[in-house]
């Protein structure tokens, strides 16, 4: 089923939680909202399930407006970050509890609610757990059984908010990848509200980044990494170094250094804010009595992480300048290179460093969202 959002607003007494939000989703479709705390993903989520209505505009399923259709007709499957299980039940009855409450010609046999359930979990990869109770289970097996759950009631439209938000990383990741096959093998429209960026990138077809209640972009996950449409994208994205300065014709001046700036090719003097990313610089160690290359600046490296196959460096420019128009980073400046390459070099905490930008994203400042 399709869901139209048609410029949907909501207030919260004077704070506006939604503002003018418009978005289409396709039938089949898994989309991700993303976004910082309280950005307003669950209260759009909520606006779409029937839970909340908004202020103004309107949600259509399948084009047809939902204004008027109670929350128990629409269709929705839920499942939230606190596993809402029965307690008391075992899990085969959780599954089975949405079928039990249809009304009484809408109802099942027992017979096919035993086969359905048992296909459900089986789908879940739980069967083995249908007698337990959800306090025998793991964080991560209570939530694959409240997504059996919602989908024992055959939902058009399927709403997760955070649904993996209390789950340890391990058990996430693994759960995500489980969301993902699960969803190509049903194709149940899904949106599933995180604020977790790798989250939305590995699960999504499309992510929808929200912030301060409105989409700052949506597209799909290599869309909105290599086409990051505000500076707040590209900062919510991924770890980012902010360098500020101005750009002339295509040509940035940033924290003391000079890069070329191409998507700015029209700036005349304008104030910018450049972004790079930490795996996105080079870093060497200057030749003796070398001057600084004009795209480089000189830093100290004060920390060096070496986890597994990457090198983390904390290093502080020496160049940069407390002019307003021309700062150097806001706090350190992050650089990730390869762990044999640290140890290759033999980097030493406390020595000046050559930092190479290989790449900028460089943004005007009155675009800035961060
Ligand atoms: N019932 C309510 N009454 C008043 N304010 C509310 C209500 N529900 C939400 N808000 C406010 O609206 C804003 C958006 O809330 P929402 O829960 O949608 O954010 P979110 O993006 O889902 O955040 P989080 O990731 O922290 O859950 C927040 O500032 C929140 O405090």
């Amino acid at each position: 089923m399709s869901i139209e959002i048609r410029n949907v607003s909501k207030q919260f007494g004077t704070f506006r939680a939604l503002d003018d939000v418009n978005l289409d989703i396709n039938s089949g479709e898994l989309i991700a909202l993303l976004g910082p705390s309280g950005c307003g993903k669950t209260t759009l989520l909520r606006i779409i399930a029937g839970l909340e209505t908004p202020d103004t505009g309107s949600i259509l399923f399948s084009g047809e407006d939902t204004t008027d259709v109670h929350v128990r007709e629409r269709g929705v499957g839920f499942v939230f970050q606190h596993y809402a299980l029965f307690r008391h039940m075992t899990v085969f009855e959780n599954v089975a509890f949405g079928l039990r409450m249809k009304p009484k010609k809408l109802r099942p046999s027992e017979a096919q609610i035993k086969k359905k359930v048992t296909e459900l979990l089986a789908l879940v990869q739980l069967d083995w757990l249908a007698e337990r109770h959800p306090s025998q289970l793991s964080g991560g097996q209570r939530q694959r059984i409240a997504l059996a759950r919602a989908l024992a009631v055959e939902p058009k439209v399927l709403l997760l908010d955070e649904p993996f938000g209390a789950l340890d990383a391990k058990v996430r990741k693994e759960l995500r990848r489980w969301l993902r096959r699960l969803h190509d093998e049903l194709h149940v429209t899904s949106i599933f509200v995180t604020h977790d960026q790798e989250e939305a990138l590995e699960v999504a077809d499309r992510v929808v980044v929200i912030n301060h209640g409105r989409i700052e972009q949506s597209g799909s996950p290599q869309e909105v990494w290599d086409h990051p449409a505000s500076p707040f994208v590209y900062g919510f994205l991924g770890d980012v170094n902010l360098f500020h300065g101005r750009a002339h014709e295509g040509l940035a001046e940033v924290g003391g250094m000079l890069l070329p700036a191409p998507e700015q090719g029209a700036a005349q003097n304008e104030k910018v804010l450049a972004y790079v990313r930490p795996h996105d610089l080079d870093v060497e160690r200057p030749g003796v009595g070398a001057a600084v290359p004009a795209n480089a600046l000189l830093a100290q490296l004060t920390r060096a992480i070496v986890v597994g196959p990457i090198a983390r460096l904390e290093l502080i420019a020496q160049n940069a300048t407390q002019s307003p128009d021309n700062a150097g980073p806001e706090t350190v400046i992050e650089a990730q290179i390869a762990a044999q390459q640290f140890r290759d070099m033999a980097f030493r905490e406390g020595e000046m460093l050559l930092v190479t930008p290989r790449r900028a994203k460089v943004f005007l400042d009155q675009a800035a969202g961060i």
